[in-house]
């Protein structure tokens, strides 16, 4: 057995882990990255990537049905074999940026094994012993299959499968309304299959209602039948397909079920017991500078539980590689990470929604704007969403959330100015081009100070300016 002493380990070959080890061997670090699957992880192979290329197809679909009240009328004929190949056709495009080869050619040294921890300082990878001075756990999550009687028994399909069909499922069952669940069931409708959407609470319940009224109102539209509030109490297979029993007693009867209720961080294979690290839920407990209770030991990405998001676990590895690389304390914000479900339209937040704030401040106002007299969302033919700026108490910007086309653009400069601290004035006064969706923020932003126009005392005032 070798044993190996780099300056880095990262266990796990995803978003997070890809981006410490590319980091590390550019300011000289020896770097031993080890991946026990396919490198680039979730994201390049059944996450974002191919949910993404799947909804570009669904939209093409949609598009040439949709032209009609343009003047413009079509059809879509789905080959849905070609449509799996474009989204296989995505992944390896993108594949060369995070393949083995490319990070060898970094300095990286690439091992395709899986990882444990032998003790505080030692991780065990196939044949080799790893003694490193720093150790990044990157190792992200699975999908969780609820405890569902007779579901595993029905081969339930999961984002680690879904992808691979190369036929459309005529009738699909998801269990889950979160992001996956309405990302790819309107995906789905849209070229073609039979869509429900069994979902224990609130479509999208961690976002604001108003703004998931627009999404849910877009999925009837695209014919996905939305149930809400209530489980599944067994699925069983029978002649022709799937049957789900409805904890209501309802049944459906489907050619596919596709499980979407959430993720489990992927540590049980690396005994983390033996490393001293602590784990709350499966995930990986942290501080605020992404430190482990073994401080040799890092942690970044959907592994420590917290926003799984592609954009989050880069940015824990940057901040991971501040710490490693240049010994700097740094402090991981939660709060200024932006969030978007791609639905059509899409739903964007960034900081707290509007409950939340409210939640812990009195004082605070949401100014909302909606597309209805937006003069490109006219033009375009579609006035569905809004722009809603969360300001705080003290008339600071706090968050914002959109939905509407393009949500997830739109949202960018909201997390920059929440970022730099810029002043809601300095929204009311920038000058967006004409005619955008942009408009809206700005129009939010000058109705709060609009609002403050009709004080007593600004009245009074303006009356003796007047007078001058
Ligand atoms: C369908 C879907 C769509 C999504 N869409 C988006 C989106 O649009 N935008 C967005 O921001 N996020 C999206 N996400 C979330 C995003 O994919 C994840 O947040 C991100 O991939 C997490 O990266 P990670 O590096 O933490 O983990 P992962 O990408 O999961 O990488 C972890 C790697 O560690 C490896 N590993 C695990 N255990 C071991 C071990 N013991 N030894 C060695 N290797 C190990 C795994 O094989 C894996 O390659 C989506 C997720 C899904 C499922
Ligand atoms: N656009 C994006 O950025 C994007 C897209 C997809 C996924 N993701 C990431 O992946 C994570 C996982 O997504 P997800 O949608 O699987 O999980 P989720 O936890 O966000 O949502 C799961 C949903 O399933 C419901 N649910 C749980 N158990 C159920 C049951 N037995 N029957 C019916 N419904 C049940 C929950 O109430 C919840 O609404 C997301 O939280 C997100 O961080 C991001």
């Amino acid at each position: 057995m070798s044993t190996l002493t780099p300056d880095i380990c990262v266990i796990g070959g995803g978003s997070a882990g890809l981006t410490v080890a590319a980091a590390g061997a550019s300011f000289g670090h020896d770097v031993v990255l080890v991946e026990r699957g396919e490198m680039g992880g979730d994201c390049l192979n059944t996450g974002c990537v191919p949910s993404k290329a799947l909804i570009a197809a669904a939209r093409y679909a949609h598009a040439a049905r949709a032209g009609a009240r343009f003047g413009v009328a079509g059809s879509a004929e789905v080959d849905y074999a070609a449509v799996h190949a474009h989204v296989a056709g995505a992944i390896a495009t993108i594949a060369p940026i995070d393949s083995v080869e490319r990070f060898e050619g970094l300095g990286v040294r690439v091992m395709r094994e899986s990882a444990r921890f032998l003790d505080g300082r030692t991780v065990v990878a196939g044949e080799a012993t790893i003694r490193a001075r720093r150790f990044v756990i990157a190792t992200g999550s699975r999908p969780v299959v609820p405890p569902i009687e007779g579901l595993a028994e029905v081969g339930p399909l999961t984002n680690e499968s879904v992808f691979d069909l190369t036929r459309l499922p005529a009738r699909l069952l998801v269990i889950g309304g979160g992001p996956i669940g309405a990302e790819l069931s309107q995906a789905f409708a849209r070229l073609g299959a039979a869509v429900t959407v069994v979902e224990a609470s609130r479509l999208l319940g961690r976002e604001d209602p108003a703004a998931v009224d627009v999404v849910r109102g877009a999925l009837a539209d695209d014919g996905v039948r939305l149930i809400e509030g209530v489980g599944i109490a067994r699925c069983v297979r029978v002649d022709g397909g799937i049957e789900a029993t409805l904890s209501d007693g309802r049944t459906i009867v489907a050619d596919d079920v596709l499980v979407a209720v959430g993720r489990r961080a992927a540590t049980a294979d690396l005994d983390l017991a033996a490393a001293g690290i602590e784990t709350r839920e499966g995930a990986v407990v942290v501080d605020h500078g992404l430190r482990t209770a073994n401080r040799r030991v890092f942690a970044i990405g959907d592994v420590t539980g917290g926003l799984q998001f592609t954009h989050v676990a880069g940015h824990q590895a940057s901040l991971a590689v501040r710490a490693i690389v240049f010994r700097l304390p740094v402090r991981y914000r939660p709060e200024l990470m932006p969030r978007v479900t791609y639905t059509a339209p899409e739903l964007a937040q960034v900081g707290p929604t509007e409950a939340e704030l409210r939640a812990g401040d009195a004082r605070a106002r949401a100014e909302t704007v909606a597309f209805t007299h937006n003069d490109r969302a006219v033009a375009d033919g579609d006035t569905r969403g809004f722009v809603k700026l969360l300001i705080d108490g003290r008339g600071k910007l706090a968050g914002a959330t959109i939905v509407g086309p393009n949500a997830g653009e739109m949202i960018a400069p909201y997390a920059l100015a929440l970022a730099g601290k810029v002043k809601l004035s300095t929204i009311a006064s920038f000058v967006p081009p004409y005619p955008t969706r942009a408009e809206a923020g700005k129009r939010a932003a000058v109705n709060h100070f609009a609002a403050s126009l009709t004080k007593g005392w600004v009245r009074k005032l303006l009356m003796v300016l007047k007078r001058l």
